[in-house]
């Protein structure tokens, strides 16, 4: 797919009217993939999310003797190897879940297992996995930096125990864990120890993608979870529309008094993006559950309030709510998300710079932003290879004219095609006036 180096953002003449399907959860896809590495048979993902992180998840798995077979669009077939393979390199890219769930895999394959990644990705941390690893007696090297490259030793078992873990700056040092523990002989006691645990909610996905799979886990204290080892069983399962790539569409109904509908949106769900109806209301949208999926009506005019919203559950969230604080007519304030510094850019200092691009007016805090409403001006917008930074622009962009983005291709971490989308779900509030 061609994407232009700077993407003119569609600018809404009127309420967008739009009904969008979105592509499948990467943070599903890639649990599945994973469980499907470790499990007993084969498995079947449908729907599964075809993006660069969950072609990175393939191409690893891949590289460690799983046979994947990607050809259709909408179902992929997933065969364990007998044993996982050593003596290879895995190439991240820019997934988090590759650099942080593959860890502990690799520990179960038969030689040393490299892990490298796309300069970006070198500078996010993975160093607390690496060291419940080495707590529980693999070895790893990472030249103590904590990031990537790193090797882990594999030597086809882990014995398994009680670790303890600082999973403050990222929830994934807690799933990685959690996702390959039912194969470590013992299985797994893990406690959460320091500040606050973030996006608490993908960790409960972890736990019941894992209970999918028949595998026992118990969760003995908020922050403390048990794995009890046994089988991984084959999965056949249907992957979700990725409620974090539904975000832009849904924030486009709201700043601009449209109705967007997104479709196949599930009626339960672990994904932190069902966080959002309430983060909408609080800011003045309101939204409808229909049989084909949720709606979201925005207030006349998309006219937004500004909110104090706590993000901490929902971190990935926060460059598509901070362009809607942006747009509201009252100060907002963001909170607890500090561990957004280490994502795919410092999204703290990403959005404060380009806010300010805008002639926008916020601050980073310590945890968080505060963001004040003031006239804007069109610019064109970095995006720091962070598909949620071109989210951000591209919901900014719908309101703010001459809005050009950088890179809006960086967007294919998660959502392929994502501009073409948003330029017909915006093209629908051209008709309007
Ligand atoms: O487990 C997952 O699939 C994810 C967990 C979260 O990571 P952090 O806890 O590092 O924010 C989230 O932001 C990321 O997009 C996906
Ligand atoms: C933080 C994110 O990604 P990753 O899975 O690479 O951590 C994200 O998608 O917002």
């Amino acid at each position: 797919m061609t994407h232009p180096q700077i993407w003119a953002a569609p600018e809404a003449a009127g309420p967008v009217r739009a009904a969008v399907e979105v592509p499948g959860s990467k943070s599903l896809t890639n649990r599945w993939l994973v469980l499907a590495a470790l499990a007993d048979g084969p498995s079947v993902l449908h729907g599964p999310l075809r993006s660069q992180d969950s072609l990175a998840m393939v191409e690893a798995l891949r590289t460690l003797g799983v046979d994947v077979d990607d050809r259709r669009d909408d179902l992929w077939r997933v065969e364990p190897p007998d044993r996982l393979r050593g003596s290879v390199t895995v190439d991240c890219h820019q997934a988090g879940t590759v650099m942080r769930f593959l860890a502990p895999v690799s520990a179960l394959a038969d030689g040393p297992v490299r892990f490298d990644g796309h300069p970006s990705a070198r500078a996010r941390p993975v160093g607390p996995v690496l060291q419940a690893l080495r707590d529980l007696g693999v070895q790893v090297d990472d030249g103590d930096r904590g990031t990537l490259p790193y090797t882990v030793h594999g030597a086809g078992a882990v014995a398994g125990g009680r670790v303890r873990i600082d999973a403050s700056a990222s929830s994934q040092f807690v799933s990685a864990l959690l996702l390959a523990a039912p194969r470590f002989t013992t299985g797994l006691e893990l406690v959460h120890v320091g500040a606050a645990l973030p996006s608490l909610p993908h960790v409960e996905m972890t736990e019941a993608v894992l209970r999918l799979a028949s595998v026992r886990v118990d969760r003995p204290g908020p922050t403390s979870w048990r794995v009890e080892p046994g089988p991984v069983h084959g999965l056949d399962v249907q992957v979700e529309p990725d409620l974090s790539s539904a975000a832009p569409f849904l924030a486009l109904a709201a700043a601009t008094g449209g109705q967007v509908t997104v479709q196949g949106w599930p009626s339960a769900t672990t994904q932190p993006g069902d966080r959002l109806p309430e983060l909408l209301g609080r800011m003045g949208a309101r939204t409808s559950r229909h049989s084909d999926g949720l709606m979201v009506h925005g207030p006349p005019g998309g006219r937004l309030e500004g909110a104090d919203l706590d993000l901490s559950e929902v971190g990935e969230l926060t460059p598509v709510v901070t362009a809607l604080c942006l747009l509201a007519r009252s100060p907002s304030r963001i909170r607890g998300v500090a561990h957004l510094r280490g994502h795919e850019t410092d999204r703290l200092a990403a959005l404060t710079t380009e806010i300010g691009r805008l002639g926008g007016d916020a601050r980073e805090l310590a945890d968080g932003l505060e963001v004040h409403p003031v006239p804007l001006h069109g610019a064109e917008l970095r995006t720091y290879h962070d598909h949620r930074m071109a989210m951000f622009a591209a919901v900014v962009g719908a309101v703010v004219p001459d809005v050009r983005v950088q890179d809006v291709a960086c967007a294919d971490k998660t959502f392929p095609g994502f501009d073409r989308v948003w330029e017909t779900a915006v093209a629908t509030g051209r008709r309007q006036v």
